[in-house]
């Protein structure tokens, strides 16, 4: 299996205070890897440093093969990222955000134009590619922003609580899009709080206090916990924990 994140003991210090403390892992291609955590566990740090925009205390990691030292351009061309806070251009139409982006990501015009098509009939905003972002609902600009931060095909797409504040339904649509990227061979890195979510993950990893308490499949957490949802291990698992931030 090809390894697509690998980290060694990674870790992040602010001060005495340890947020990220040695965690050990690997993800390979294609994998949805679900990372939960109560608030405050040290994820969005850990997630800093595998972007290569916060440099770890100690520990090492690769990302597709790139250092996150030293080969940080090379891990951006190679990653796409969306969390909640992650707005598209409310004041640009649903083409223009696409244009914006798919230039940025370095697109050529050919590229672009293939890329943009294929995002608005995956979706069916064909009646929507003149409207302005700000005038469809929160579900629709959620999956636009995921397609949109995965058009340049990258290896990997960290997302950070993507579906935060929508219904089950549109969720669930929403990971109908996470589940035919990672079927292209694009792996998922996502944070949820929903353990709805969490069962759809190839595997869950879970943070406690700035470690990595288990990592396993949802069906092996719930035998070795003895329960039968996410929801009780998550329970289990975070009940025990000092931060609460
Ligand atoms: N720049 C910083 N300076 C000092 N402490 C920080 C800094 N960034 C994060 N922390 C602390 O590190 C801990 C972990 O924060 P982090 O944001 O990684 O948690 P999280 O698991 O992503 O939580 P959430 O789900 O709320 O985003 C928290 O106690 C936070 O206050």
């Amino acid at each position: 299996m090809e390894v697509v994140i690998k980290a060694e003991k990674l870790s992040k210090a602010f001060g005495d205070f340890i947020a990220t403390n040695a965690i050990s892992f690997e993800v390979y291609k294609g994998e949805i890897f679900g990372f939960l955590g109560a608030n405050g566990a040290g994820k969005t740090t850990a997630i800093r440093m595998l972007c290569g925009l916060s440099k770890p205390s100690s520990g090492e990691a690769t990302i597709a093969g790139f250092d996150i030292y030293r080969e940080t351009e090379s891990i951006k061309k190679n990653i796409g990222y969306m969390s909640q806070k992650f707005s598209l251009y409310e004041d640009l139409t649903v083409a223009e955000n696409l244009r914006f982006y798919g230039g940025i990501y370095g697109l050529g015009r050919k590229e672009l134009k293939e890329a943009s098509e294929a995002v608005i009939k995956n979706l069916g905003l064909e009646q929507e590619r003149k409207k302005l972002v700000s005038s469809l609902p929160l579900g629709w600009k959620q999956k636009l922003a995921f397609s949109v931060a995965i058009m340049h095909e990258p290896k990997l797409v960290f997302l950070d609580e993507p579906t935060g504040g929508v219904d089950p339904v549109t969720r669930r649509q929403f990971w109908d899009l996470i589940h035919q990227a990672a079927a292209r061979g694009i792996t998922v890195f996502v944070t949820t709080h929903y353990m709805d979510e969490a069962e759809y993950c190839d595997r869950i990893s879970m943070m406690v206090d700035g470690e990595m308490k288990a990592l396993d499949t949802p069906r092996n957490l719930k035998k070795q916990f003895g329960v039968d949802s996410m929801d009780a291990v998550f329970y289990e698992m975070a009940r025990g924990a000092k931060r609460s931030d």
